[in-house]
């Protein structure tokens, strides 16, 4: 690790970001920009630009736009014109387009499509002149008191920052470390499980997203975001502690679990399977929301995922992780060393907005839209066809008041932290 010191008596803060993914990365740009000396350690040996396709709506995009990064975004957009539920023999029921009209909320399909390595590889383009970026490396443990807080990293070595921010994710450590002795789990689980990986392009894969329900509580979807790959992911309504531990199980375990429980799935599964043996791309996860009262303690603060999760369900977890550091950054700038009041300061501004993504998720909405009978399955296909041809989605999109963030708006916040930068 390198060393170096902040300034004393500047608001100047020496920083270390614990996770180089899109939240960590997002609130070292903001940091970079307002002055402060800023250290992100990424446990992956590299970029960790893999991931599959991630939604970008309201605030969200206000926040790469603040960023100054739009452009770069619209530039590497996936197109994705709708989305469609198909039967077993690949026959569209009923198609849901996205909403390009301008006004109202998106639908399933959002405006700003991006893969997940695009937006990583971005943020940290705009990042790297300014950033120490570390890889290969991971806070192992730390102890703070009033004047400093000491990480100690995975290579053995140690080093006393002003503030360590914990941006490493969904099962983060930090998160562990920061919450009070018999905290609830913060783990809210929908009963849904999740995998993905991407498989060769063929001609019949078109820009249109694939819906497919097997009985069991069984959907699989298709997505193409280049012209030689397609996305390919399994969902699985199943509540069992088998399901739940899966996902820190070796890969090759994992691929047979989700090769159990689709094999007779039907539509092309068969295809999908054999993709997934020789994919390097595979990633299996429940779908879990983070929900804790506690965002920091004393000199070490979440953000992004780690902080409050709100799952791919929500369309709203990127938005969400990039909101989250641009309020983070924006507190820490006005206040500099006084943590306590930049901190309380984030907590408050931020909270509302984390409520209103992380109520998206229904439970209820999500089993009806993954049955278990074949009945089931049937009337679902039916009522949304009927709904489709009568333009029910286009029109419940574009007369809807707000996007899914509702009517929150990004703070207007100091980008510098006062008087270091110009
Ligand atoms: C590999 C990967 C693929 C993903 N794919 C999708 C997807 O397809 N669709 C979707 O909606 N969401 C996906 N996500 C989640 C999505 O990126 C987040 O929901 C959202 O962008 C918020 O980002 P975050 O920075 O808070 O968390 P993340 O993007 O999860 O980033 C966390 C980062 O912290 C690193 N890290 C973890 N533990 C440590 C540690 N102890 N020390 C140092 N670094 C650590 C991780 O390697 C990762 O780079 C994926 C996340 C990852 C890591």
């Amino acid at each position: 690790m390198t060393h170096h010191s902040a300034a004393p008596g500047s608001g100047r803060l020496k920083v270390l970001i614990c996770g180089g993914g899109i939240a960590g990365q997002a609130l070292a740009y903001w940091l970079a920009r307002g002055g402060h000396r800023v250290t992100v350690a990424e446990r992956f040996p590299a970029l960790r630009a893999t991931g599959a396709q991630v939604d970008l709506r309201g605030q969200g995009i206000d926040a790469v736009e603040r960023m100054g990064l739009l452009d770069a975004v619209r530039s590497r957009l996936v197109d994705e014109a709708g989305v469609a539920l198909v039967d077993g023999r690949g026959r569209k029921r009923a198609t849901i387009m996205a909403n390009t009209s301008g006004r109202g909320r998106q639908t399933l399909t959002s405006e700003y499509e991006i893969m997940r390595g695009d937006l990583v590889r971005l943020l940290h383009d705009a990042t790297r002149q300014d950033v120490d970026h570390v890889f290969g490396t991971s806070v192992e443990r730390f102890e703070q008191d009033a004047t400093r807080v000491v990480a100690h990293f995975s290579d053995g070595s140690s080093e006393d920052f002003d503030l360590l921010v914990g941006a490493d994710g969904q099962g983060s450590r930090i998160r562990r470390a920061v919450l009070p002795p018999g905290a609830p789990d913060p783990y809210w689980r929908v009963g849904i499980h999740m995998a993905y990986w991407f498989v060769p392009r063929i001609a019949s894969d078109s820009n249109i997203r694939d819906t497919y329900n097997a009985p069991g509580g069984r959907m699989i979807m298709r997505r193409s975001h280049n012209p030689d790959e397609t996305q390919v992911y399994f969902v699985l309504r199943e509540r069992s502690a088998e399901a739940s531990a899966v996902h820190r199980e070796p890969v090759e375990r994992q691929k047979q679990f989700w090769t159990d429980r689709f094999r007779d799935a039907g539509w092309q599964t068969a295809r999908f399977l054999d993709g997934m043996r020789d994919t390097e791309s595979f990633y299996s996860q429940e779908v879990v929301q983070v929900r804790t009262d506690t965002w920091s303690r004393g000199r070490v603060v979440l953000v992004g995922d780690a902080a409050h999760c709100a799952s791919p369900y929500s369309g709203m977890g990127t938005s969400g992780g990039l909101v989250g550091a641009y309020v983070l950054a924006g507190e820490l700038n006005r206040h500099g060393h006084d943590l306590p009041t930049a901190l309380a300061n984030y907590d408050t501004v931020l909270r509302p907005f984390v409520d209103r993504i992380q109520a998206e998720v229904k439970p209820r909405l999500l089993r009806l839209a993954m049955p278990r009978s074949r009945r089931a399955v049937d009337v679902l296909h039916a009522v949304a066809a009927l709904a489709c041809r009568l333009h029910v989605p286009e029109l419940v999109a574009r007369h809807a008041k707000e996007d899914r963030g509702g009517d929150w708006r990004l703070p207007d916040v100091p980008v510098s932290s006062g008087r270091d930068v110009p």
